[in-house]
């Protein structure tokens, strides 16, 4: 599912260039649940964002069910993600002029798709918000908010869902609920990936890998 080998990434730091990753190697089985643990500042969110090709690499190859992303241009890599990744990032960034159930339906019509309404309140109904679809963000919690984005990351079915620290700010029951969302989506067959400086989210995953020092180190989960 995930094949990542010799990935390279830099910054521009002043005249000198900050190296990130250097010839960073990780592939990942398709149904895995693998945890990306470590510090503030070790680079797990421009992995994920590389994953999902939002960022790109400066060398190296990055490939995702089996296609090269590192090596698509804008638009074909826009349509891939449509149809391929979900995300959820930290802030759950719901368009606040639109309802629940509308920024769930919004993947389908960037894909292209007629937004399906059933589809997306069965989903709304699946994270726990039923009876909240017409609400609008404002409104709705910071726990809702995320359950919001996790049923607008699910809507187009995607193979593989990448979230970053999408428990964060949350209070521990609420953090236990989201997280028991996502063992339940890894029980019916999707491939996550999870980002988190959060070790005692060790215990829903299937694979815990730490991130120090520029490359990942396999943890027992
Ligand atoms: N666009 C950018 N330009 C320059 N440096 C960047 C850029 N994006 C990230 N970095 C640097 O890369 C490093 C890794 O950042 P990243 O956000 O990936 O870390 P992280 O592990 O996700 O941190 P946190 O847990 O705090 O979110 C940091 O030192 C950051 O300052």
């Amino acid at each position: 599912m995930i094949e990542v080998s010799g990935l390279v990434k830099t910054y521009p730091a002043g005249r000198k260039e900050f190296r990130l990753f250097d010839g960073l190697s990780f592939s990942s089985e398709k149904g895995e649940f693998v945890l990306i643990t470590g510090r503030s500042g070790s680079g797990k969110t421009t992995l994920l964002n590389i994953l999902g090709g939002l960022t790109r690499p400066t060398a190296g190859s990055v490939k995702i069910n089996g296609r090269e992303i590192s090596q698509m241009d804008d638009d074909e890599s826009s349509a891939f993600r449509s149809k391929t990744i979900g995300f959820v990032f930290q802030f759950p960034g719901l368009l606040s002029a639109l309802s629940a159930l509308e920024n769930v339906t919004l993947p389908q019509s960037l894909a292209g798709h007629p937004a399906n309404a059933d589809a997306a309140r069965a989903l709304l109904d699946r994270v726990g918000l039923s009876g909240k679809e017409d609400a609008s963000p404002a409104y709705l919690s910071g726990g809702e908010l995320k359950r919001v984005a996790i049923a607008r990351a699910l809507v187009n079915q995607p193979a593989l869902i990448l979230a970053d620290e999408p428990t964060a700010d949350l209070d521990v029951e609420t953090e236990r609920e989201i997280m028991e969302l996502f063992a339940g989506i890894h029980a019916a067959g999707t491939t996550i990936v999870m980002v988190t400086h959060n070790p005692d989210l060790a215990a829903y995953a299937s694979r815990v890998l730490r991130m120090e020092r520029g490359g990942l180190t396999e943890k027992t989960p």
